[in-house]
């Protein structure tokens, strides 16, 4: 394997390369963007507006990664990323959703009629399932912000970096009038959680250093109304995609770089942007010659992945297909009810009662549940 992708390597640098690996013929800076999520896209975008040769590879056999619409129920469902978190001009994406027309449905405010990111719009509701009243939880906020406050000073004082968990109890400790007890308690653990959920860590493994670095850009939340899928399809216009193909060994020397796919192509360009997510760099998934090991890959190496789950309601889909043959069998089992009524057997008798009215209720209870919820 080592003596194979030296020799590969060697061919590089020297510029020799076999007939069947591609190469567009052109003057023009080739790059290989690898990845079809909205980051190689983007990439991809930009350099083809910018007169490079783009050639994207993605291993699976749709564009967008973690950006997926799902359009089964006749209207978008992201299954992934479906908010613009900052809604203003100074956003990469502004201008694209400005130009498509497209329609955003703002969670910031108070008409939102959507749970959104805003903490104040959140309704609480107790193990019992009492509602929280809004003014505690106001109230509790207005205490979890103190309490964020002080870990400041914790910041300050310490050079080494501690959890946000660890520097919320140094902040309890020194000042324990901050503590909360009973309801109150449990709706600031809830503003923990919120937090965790933002970060999709526990509280243990946000860094009290870095936690509130990130910048935010402003204008609040915005839900994409015709789904991401809309912004997907804008970036991959006219750009030279491969879809099912997974990127295996990336081998680079000064001025080329050559990509390996799993179903044995050779792609070669001037250049390559790797947007895969970390888990496959540091999975080690993809090989680079020379390795990349001793340099900035060891980096992901300590990084932690988290993961974010959303529920998509196929279901919905599910029972609908259910509820079209019920409708088919409908008529056999009210010849089954006759013919068990007629014949004294109870239990065929019940068995099709059931059929016909349990199993209507059940279906359109589902349906109508789960429609509420979406
Ligand atoms: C459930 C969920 C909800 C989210 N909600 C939001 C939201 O509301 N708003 C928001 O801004 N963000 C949200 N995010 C985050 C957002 O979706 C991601 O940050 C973003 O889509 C990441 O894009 P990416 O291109 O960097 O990575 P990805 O989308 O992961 O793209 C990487 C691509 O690389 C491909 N790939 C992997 N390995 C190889 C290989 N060996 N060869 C070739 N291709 C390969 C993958 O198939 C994938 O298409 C959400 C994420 C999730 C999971």
């Amino acid at each position: 394997m080592d003596t194979n992708i030296t020799s590969l390597h060697k061919l590089l640098l020297d510029g020799t390369f076999a007939s069947h690996i591609e190469r567009k013929n052109s003057s023009l800076p080739t790059v290989i963007v690898i990845g079809g999520g909205i980051s190689g896209l983007a990439a991809a975008r930009i350099l083809f507006d910018a007169s490079f040769k783009v050639i994207l590879l993605e291993s699976r056999d749709r564009l967008g990664g973690r950006i997926h619409t799902d359009y089964s129920f006749g209207y978008p469902v992201d299954l992934g990323a479906s908010w613009l978190h900052g809604v203003c001009n100074e956003n990469p994406l502004a201008p694209l959703i400005r130009s498509l027309g497209l329609t955003l449905y703002r969670t910031s405010g108070d008409d939102s009629v959507l749970y959104d990111h805003d903490l104040e719009s959140y309704t609480l509701f107790d193990a019992d399932g009492h509602q929280v009243p809004q003014q505690l939880v106001k109230e509790v906020g207005d205490i979890f912000k103190k309490i964020l406050k002080e870990t400041e000073r914790i910041r300050d004082e310490h050079t080494d970096d501690m959890s946000i968990l660890q520097a919320i109890g140094l902040v309890l400790d020194r000042h324990p009038e901050l503590r909360q007890e009973g309801l109150a308690n449990e709706v600031l653990q809830w503003y923990i959680c919120r937090m965790e959920a933002w970060f999709a860590v526990d509280a243990d493994m946000i860094s009290l250093k870095t936690w509130d670095q990130e910048h935010v850009l402003s204008g609040g939340h915005g839900l994409m109304v015709q789904g991401y899928d809309p912004i997907i399809k804008a970036l991959a216009k006219d750009i030279s995609i491969h879809l099912n193909h997974r990127v295996r060994k990336i081998c680079y020397g000064p001025n080329k770089v050559m990509v390996m796919v799993e179903n044995g192509r050779k792609f070669i360009a001037d250049a390559a942007i790797v947007t895969v997510p970390i888990g496959i760099l540091k999975a080690n998934l993809i090989q680079f010659e020379p390795s990349c090991q001793s340099g900035r890959l060891l980096q992901f190496q300590i990084l932690v992945l988290a993961v974010k789950i959303k529920l998509h309601y196929n279901l919905i889909k599910y029972f609908g297909q259910m509820w079209n043959s019920w409708v088919l069998w409908h008529p056999l089992l009210m010849l089954v009810v006759i013919f068990s009524i007629f014949t004294r057997q109870l239990a065929i008798l019940y068995l099709s009662i059931w059929l016909l009215v349990g199993l209507h209720v059940i279906l359109r209870s589902y349906r109508m549940s789960l429609l509420q919820i979406l």
